[in-house]
């Protein structure tokens, strides 16, 4: 694993790393805070999964989550989105292919060889980084914004036990159901419909729910409402009793100046599953 930067930030260290990815067959770069308490003891962990056309540094440099996660003692995770480089296949949308993962395992050509975020982010990725940092394994919980929303809660739902809890800023929540989403599932995971159900959000919520507490924010505002289809898992909560807040913000759109203003809340929610409030 090679460093490329390290920057002390509240007390403690925003560091970006690269790494060959098994999973993807590719190097993959990913931003890793530590806070300061990771000087002394192994601290818990946040993953925090990015949107489309993101990188591991949007999130990292405008989602203003280290002071939060240097206050509560808790790392942060911030994964690529996808596999990249001149080998790996790509598209001309930018809603598919570099940039556009969909935090699934591709069955299909031309995309099966290295899209496989699912278990770079559940299985690889994890294991190196307790392997390499002081970051206790027992103890995780998972948030992501839109793409990276959807992600969380398809994982953490996915994985009973594996997170403490899930959060999602304006997540895209009935992918089945949504342009963002049946394009993806159909390109990566074939025409089978039942291969997609699995990474939505809402059939989850329907089907079993998540074991832990769960926070949504959404704003209603947001330039992608029809997209992100938030009133579909709203109703799925609702109906399964699921603990947990689902909370319309108004006036906030899609941005990451909407992220950033409810970091604090979210860090603040994981830190009080995670035994840290
Ligand atoms: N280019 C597209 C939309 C791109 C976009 O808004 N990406 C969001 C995530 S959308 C869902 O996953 C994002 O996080 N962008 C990065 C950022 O730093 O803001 C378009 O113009 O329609």
């Amino acid at each position: 694993m090679d460093t490329i930067s390290e920057n002390r930030s509240f007390g403690g260290i925003q560091g970006v790393y690269r790494h060959h990815s098994d999973s993807c067959g590719c190097p993959m770069t990913f931003g890793l805070y530590l806070p300061p308490q990771a000087a002394t003891a192994p601290v818990p962990m946040l993953w925090y999964l990015s949107g489309l056309t993101c990188t591991h540094e949007n999130a990292m440099v405008k989602a203003a989550a280290q002071q939060h996660a240097a206050r509560a003692g808790i790392a942060l995770v911030f994964p690529d989105t996808s596999p990249r480089g001149e080998d790996v296949a790509d598209d001309k949308d930018y809603d598919l292919g570099q940039g556009a993962g969909f935090y699934v395992n591709a069955t299909q050509a031309p995309w099966a060889p290295h899209f496989r975020m699912w278990d770079y982010v559940a299985e690889e990725l994890p294991r190196l980084l307790d392997n390499a940092f002081m970051i206790d394994p027992d103890r995780q919980a998972i948030t992501g914004h839109s793409m990276g929303g959807h992600g969380a809660l398809t994982l953490a739902m996915n994985l009973p036990g594996r997170f403490a809890s899930v959060s999602a800023f304006a997540p895209i929540a009935h992918p089945t159901q949504s342009d963002w989403g049946r394009k993806q599932l159909g390109a990566y995971l074939g025409d089978d419909e039942s291969a997609w159900a699995a990474h939505d959000a809402t059939l989850l919520m329907r089907e079993s729910g998540f074991g832990g507490p769960v926070l949504v924010d959404q704003g209603n505002e947001d330039q992608f409402l029809d997209l992100l289809k938030p009133e579909a898992l709203a109703e799925a909560m609702a109906a399964r009793r699921q603990p947990g807040q689902f909370r319309m913000q108004k006036g906030y759109d899609h941005s990451y100046f909407f992220v950033s203003t409810f970091m604090g809340d979210h860090v603040a929610f994981h830190a009080d599953a995670l035994g840290l409030a």
